[in-house]
């Protein structure tokens, strides 16, 4: 028994009576229904979109207003209020301005906070006081325990209640309240958050994004490949930074570089105008909500001819000096024949159109002029100082991990390499073969060993993370290769083809979802394999719950570039004490909407999983932590205060 660390515990219980006390308190806890675990994927920065999920809880929000409310309170004042629980600022200055006199506002806002306190009372009635006092706003903890628990006791309390509330009204409390009570539901219905990756690029807002996880009150995130793209460029990795910068310019959004991260963008922009022109191949994806200038488009399509044509000569070295990435064929500026304009490309010869290889010597075409040099060194060190962007990067590592086990479950964004046969893909590094879990672990040693060597930029760890981006082993792609020249280049579509890793048609097969489950040491019987990336094209028939209910790909499409493929708006799933729910969601209009016309977004369930019985703190990741400080704490007791 290590008697060092029970001294030490015995400083914070040192008395027989707290540690009695402290080992209810977490008895009880083990036998409460386990809080409900919210999964999201995909996000793309579709900021707004995220946050009406989260802060409807994927409907649970509404769904447990309706619980309460729904027999007594006509359709319109349920919206009306679902809206003022999601977005309570915006809505209390909506309202504020309809009522006709000071008595009438005064009389709404007791209305409202007493229906509050009773959705926050229902809300928390699986969680120990204690948790709730945490999920409650500081300021107003005093006057609402009392509301909470005093006025419940004895109906006769009533006057009691209704005093308090008129006090908080006329000392002018009101709104604050009912904002804090508002996030306090929020918190309640949802204990846990899983980011099951791609947080960033093609969206125009994963900074904010970035913010509210930071804020959040309990998360973990598994990698996406475009995180781990933004990781490699701020962790000196100069080809990713070079993708951050071109999937930027290509869907508009280069404000994220410029305003949101303050990096600099100004010498790639003295270079793109001195060297491209106009060109229909990289002209910005049009956006339906944003209005630019014909001047503005030109100027993003020259910086993205730029940063691409950058991109691609640095892919080259890099391909050269690890031909275990196995990646020749996609040296594509050597394959190319500059004077007839083709290129050979997995055997098949075809024409180049929509060209801007003004900077490329044929006889050396990956070498990059002295002044693209100068422009990505640049690029590189404003990467690195932007606080922002710092901040944000080590949140992603701290809470990150490119698979995660959790309550039996296993979360990936992409994959598990295999072959046709099922069998798991085999990559050698530096001369030792690794696969499945241990292939995973490999590579994120590899991506943490980069973080932590931001100066290191041409070291195999920093290239190993942009293999994780591209390479056809990687569990975040999952794809033979990427065919981003051929996208821009070639017309013929039969070349833009990116083959899946047989993964993605194995994972409807349940053995084999449960081999891969076994592989990650999980209950094949109990667990379930949860992946984003691959947007599910439920347009088509396609159905997310796969291989009997072991696989869920969430990857709906929050990422409004995909939504017409996808025909949905995203997938989120729900695991509660009672099983685990599918959540389809329907295009998300806007906040306004929801504010002014109470139009929240209508949701469809669909179960995956019934438990058969309730299942219990206990049986959980965090219940396995409780239960080893109970032994702790039993320890504690008999070597301090049996005898
Ligand atoms: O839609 P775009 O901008 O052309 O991007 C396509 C590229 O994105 C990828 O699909 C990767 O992004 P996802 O992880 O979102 O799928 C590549 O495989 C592909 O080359
Ligand atoms: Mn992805």
């Amino acid at each position: 028994m290590n008697t060092k660390y029970l001294d030490l515990l015995a400083e914070k219980y040192d008395s027989e009576e707290k540690v009695v006390t402290e080992i209810i308190n977490l008895e009880s806890i083990l036998d409460l229904p386990k809080g409900t675990e919210h999964f999201v994927s995909d996000l793309h920065g579709e900021y707004q979109a995220f946050q009406h999920v989260l802060r409807n809880g994927s409907g649970k929000v509404r769904e447990k207003i309706n619980d309460i409310f729904k027999d007594t309170l006509p359709e319109e004042d349920i919206n009306d209020f679902a809206a003022l629980v999601y977005y309570p600022e915006d809505k209390l200055k909506l309202i504020k301005h309809q009522f006709n006199s000071k008595q009438e506002l005064d009389e709404w806002y007791a209305e409202k906070i007493h229906h509050m306190i009773h959705l926050i009372s229902y809300a928390s009635s699986k969680y120990t006081r204690s948790k709730l006092r945490k999920a409650l706003p500081e300021q107003f903890v005093y006057i609402i325990e009392e509301l909470l628990y005093k006025t419940d006791e004895y109906t006769n309390k009533k006057p009691y209640y209704e005093k308090i509330v008129q006090k908080i009204i006329s000392l002018g409390q009101a709104e604050k309240l009912i904002i804090g009570l508002s996030y306090t539901t929020q918190r309640l219905v949802v204990d846990h958050l899983h980011v099951v990756g791609d947080i960033y690029d093609r969206g125009p807002e994963p900074d904010k994004i970035m913010e509210t996880l930071i804020n959040y009150h309990s998360i973990d995130i598994q990698w996406g490949n475009h995180d781990v793209l933004w990781i490699g460029a701020f962790a000196g990795s100069k080809v990713c930074l070079a993708n951050i910068i071109r999937i930027c310019a290509r869907y508009d959004n280069l404000d994220i570089i410029e305003d949101a991260y303050g990096i600099n963008l100004r010498p790639l922009l003295n270079l793109a105008e001195k060297y491209y022109g106009d060109n229909p191949a990289f002209r910005p994806k049009k956006h339906s909500d944003q209005n630019i200038t014909d001047q503005e488009k030109l100027q993003i399509t020259k910086i993205h001819q730029a940063i691409a044509m950058i991109q691609f000569k640095l892919e080259s070295p890099i391909i050269k000096r690890r031909s275990f990435f196995n990646m020749e064929e996609r040296l594509v500026l050597e394959k190319t024949d500059y004077d007839k304009q083709e290129i050979t490309v997995y055997g098949k010869t075809y024409p180049l159109e929509n060209t801007c290889f003004s900077t490329v010597d044929p006889s050396d075409p990956a070498k990059l002029l002295p002044e693209e040099e100068e422009v990505i060194d640049k690029l590189l060190l404003s990467v690195q100082q932007s606080e922002k962007l710092k901040r944000h990067m080590n949140f992603l590592m701290k809470k990150g991990s490119l698979y995660l086990k959790y309550n039996g479950n296993l979360l990936i964004h992409g994959c598990i390499p295999v072959d046709e046969n099922g069998d798991m893909e085999q990559m050698e590094i530096e001369g030792q073969a690794y696969k499945g879990r241990e292939l995973l672990d490999k590579f994120e040693s590899y991506l943490r060993y980069a973080f932590a060597h931001k100066e290191l930029t041409d070291d195999l760890a920093t290239d190993m993370v942009w293999y994780l981006w591209t390479g056809e082993y990687s569990s975040l792609f999952g794809k033979r290769a990427m065919t981003t020249f051929e996208r821009y280049f070639i017309s013929d579509k039969v070349s833009h083809k990116e083959e899946k890793n047989p993964y993605y048609y194995l994972r409807e097969n349940e053995e084999m979802c449960r081999k891969m489950l076994e592989e990650f040491e999980l209950d094949p019987s109990q667990g379930h394999i949860i992946n984003g990336h691959t947007p599910v094209k439920e347009i088509d028939g396609e159905n997310p719950i796969k291989a009997n209910g072991k696989m869920i790909v969430i990857d709906g499409g929050f990422s409004k570039a995909y939504q017409s493929t996808t025909g949905i708006a995203g997938y989120t799933l729900l695991y509660n004490s009672f099983g685990m729910q599918l959540v389809a969601h329907q295009h998300f209009n806007s906040k306004e909407d929801v504010v002014l016309n109470g139009a929240d977004v209508l949701s469809v369930r669909r179960v995956v999983d019934k438990e058969l019985e309730r299942k219990k703190v206990r049986e959980t990741n965090v219940g396995a932590k409780l239960q080893e400080e109970i032994e702790m704490l039993n320890q504690l007791m008999e070597y301090r205060y049996i005898n």
